[in-house]
């Protein structure tokens, strides 16, 4: 059973279509980073999934219940960061986390789950509307991890948080993933998203234009990697133009550079320049997720043959709306709140 599973999702504000026709399924234990520029349907689409919004056409179910039908039961197993949670009013850290254990009916230790998530004793018996912004989001994390919720939704999970926090929220996604939760995350922290994600979903206009691995997107744009080979003369290229996959091949004094559009072609393309030259040294160069989104967001492909914006496997439509967060969505999903 899948852990989220939507089905041609459309959600529209009047005449605003914020998500349109979005088909989409994330398994249990996987995390699932979800992009797309501001106002292309995020928050829209972590709403329906919570059963905050209702859709205005498709299926949605969650841990194998309709979220329409039952949206409560899907929260008592949903752990949520929201995009923006507000705290009580003079309540501390601790106290959040503690109430969120009440709500869940968890038997979490705050301590614990405060410890995880790195604040220190002392800041969690202080009020938590004094957090600055990192303090504030490790707290909100902790606040989603009660309860070994099934499913995690984190929305910006890493907005505000130093680097360290940035490592610690990566962390917590792998051990949580490895536990058996699927992670459904939002983010614009490319690099957090690539190298935390089994697949990522991009979103343009409300619309899905891609769902893979970050690694299948690269193939299938062509935009894979920049193999760098120094070597001692640069030898006849063209046997190494002729490798499937090699897109281009340039050389200067000493150093070769050899695109190539599928990893399999990084080591036939090596080979055969080993076999023609003597390699003294290798650089490995991807195109990185940034390039990635970019041509997925705007239709501009890099460097490949690819077809960006025609969606690998998702589809929806556009719009954008609000975002799931504030204390209270938190409270009822993932669980807090006095
Ligand atoms: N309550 C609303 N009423 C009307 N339009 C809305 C409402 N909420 C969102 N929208 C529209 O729906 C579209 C999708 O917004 P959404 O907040 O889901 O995007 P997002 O991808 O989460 O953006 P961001 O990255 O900025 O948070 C936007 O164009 C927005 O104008």
């Amino acid at each position: 059973m899948s852990a989220v599973e939507i089905d041609g999702l459309t959600k529209r504000y009047g005449d605003v279509i914020a998500v349109s026709e979005l088909s989409l399924s994330v398994d249990r234990g996987e995390v699932f980073g979800f992009l797309g520029p501001n106002g292309a349907g995020k928050s829209t689409t972590i709403n329906v999934l919570l059963g905050f919004l209702d859709p205005t056409a498709g299926e949605v179910s969650v841990l194998g219940t309709d979220v329409t039908a039952d949206p409560q039961s899907v929260k008592a197993r949903v752990g949520l960061l929201p995009e923006a949670f507000e705290p009580v009013p003079n309540l501390t850290g601790r106290e959040h986390v503690a109430a969120a254990i009440e709500t869940k009916r968890a038997d979490d230790d705050p301590d614990a789950l405060l410890d995880r998530v790195g604040l220190a004793p002392e800041a969690a018996r202080r009020p938590a509307d004094d957090y600055s912004t990192g303090m504030f989001q490790r707290m909100a994390l902790a606040v989603a991890l009660v309860g070994e919720p099934d499913l995690l939704v984190l929305d910006e999970p890493s907005a505000g948080l130093d680097p360290n926090g940035v490592q610690l929220v990566r962390e917590i996604v792998r051990e949580e993933s490895e536990r058996g939760a699927a992670v459904f995350f939002s983010s614009h922290i490319l690099d957090e998203v690539e190298r935390v994600s089994d697949r990522v979903g991009i979103l343009r206009d409300g619309e899905l234009t891609a769902v893979n691995s970050v690694e299948n997107l690269r193939e299938d744009l062509g935009m894979g990697s920049v193999v760098s080979a120094t070597v001692d003369a640069v030898p006849d290229l063209d046997p190494i133009r002729a490798v499937d996959a090699v897109t281009d091949v340039s050389a200067d004094d000493s150093i070769v550079r050899v695109a190539c559009a599928a990893p399999g072609a990084k080591m036939s393309a090596l080979r055969r320049l080993d076999d023609r030259a003597t390699v003294a040294d290798v650089t490995i160069e991807e195109s990185s997720l940034e390039d990635l989104f970019e041509a997925y967001t705007t239709g501009r492909s890099g460097t490949g043959d690819g077809d960006a914006g025609d969606g690998a496997t998702g589809q929806s439509g556009g719009g954008e709306s609000s975002a799931a967060g504030s204390t209270a969505d938190a409270a009822t999903a993932g669980g807090d709140r006095a």
